[in-house]
């Protein structure tokens, strides 16, 4: 029989922290030797030999620990928000330190998500406006949520590649926050209501049609098969990875 993968988990206590412990716990073929909350030290984690890390803290405190998981040569499969373009730099240059060392930043773990803001960058450069409904929980922290976020960036990405110009807006006058946060030039609009999870709504315009790319979570299950997925392989695929679709083959339907 093969050796189980030592896994550790950090969040543990948290919405999606507690459902990732379970999650491991259930898995043939992983060990869970660690379950931090926040006062536990990071220390513990490679007393316990973790050698993937799995963060689903806080966006404070998520760069700390995946640098100690680096330097301490543990792989790490992130779901934490907060990652900005100057922190994946910088976590970039400590990984070049640990040139065998995989870390996984999932703006979102959920398959359909994942196919969703894909399909949205696709469709990104064939429509004149663009704008992002993301839908969520009222205990989350932050907004606009990580995943609309990426999909914005994304989807700004595309339109830029293609030529396609700044979606028209004659707003003139709007109290602030009206036309939602600008991220890359893609209004987002957040909804925080009790009741939800995690959804999100990406509308395509042109003249006399509407797309509309929609995702919905409704419980944090939906999660789980990717947090998995990134666990069994962050360690093929050394470096930085941004977004589970890093892992797939969107193209044939199936896993790298
Ligand atoms: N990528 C994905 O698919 C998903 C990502 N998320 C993201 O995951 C993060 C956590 O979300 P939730 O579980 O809903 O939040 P939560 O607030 O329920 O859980 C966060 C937990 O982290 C703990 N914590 C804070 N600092 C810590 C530290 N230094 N070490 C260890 N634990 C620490 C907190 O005490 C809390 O128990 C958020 O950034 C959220 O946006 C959430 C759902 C899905
Ligand atoms: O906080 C959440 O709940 C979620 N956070 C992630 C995000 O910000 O995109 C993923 C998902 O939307 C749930």
């Amino acid at each position: 029989m093969s050796e189980l993968l030592p896994v550790a988990v950090l969040g543990a206590r948290g919405r999606m922290g507690a459902e990732a412990v379970a999650a491991v716990r259930e898995a043939p073929d992983l060990e869970l030797v660690a379950a931090l909350g926040s006062s536990d030290p990071l220390d513990s984690l490679v007393a316990a030999g973790a050698r993937v890390v799995v963060d689903l803290t806080v966006p404070e405190a998520t760069y700390d620990n995946v640098v100690f998981a680096v330097r301490h040569r543990m792989h790490a499969v992130v779901g934490t928000t907060g990652w900005t373009p100057e922190r994946l730099g910088k976590l970039g240059t400590v990984l070049a330190g640990a040139p065998a060392t995989g870390v996984l930043i999932a703006p979102n773990f959920a398959l359909g998500s994942v196919l969703a803001t894909a399909f949205a960058a696709t469709a990104a450069r064939y429509f004149e406006s663009v704008e992002i409904i993301e839908l969520h929980h009222p205990d989350k922290i932050d907004a606009p949520s990580g995943t609309a976020v990426r999909t914005a960036q994304l989807i700004a990405t595309a339109r830029e590649a293609a030529g396609v110009p700044a979606a028209p807006d004659a707003t003139r006058d709007a109290p602030d926050g009206a036309r939602g946060a600008g991220i890359d030039g893609v209004p987002v609009h957040s909804v925080r209501l009790r009741g939800l999870t995690a959804h999100q709504e990406v509308l395509f315009g042109s003249p006399g049609e509407q797309l509309s790319l929609r995702h919905d979570s409704f419980d944090r299950a939906s999660f789980m098969p990717g947090v998995l997925l990134g666990i069994r392989s962050v360690a093929q695929h050394p470096g930085l990875t941004v977004g589970l679709d890093g892992y797939l083959d969107l193209q044939a339907g199936t896993s790298s």
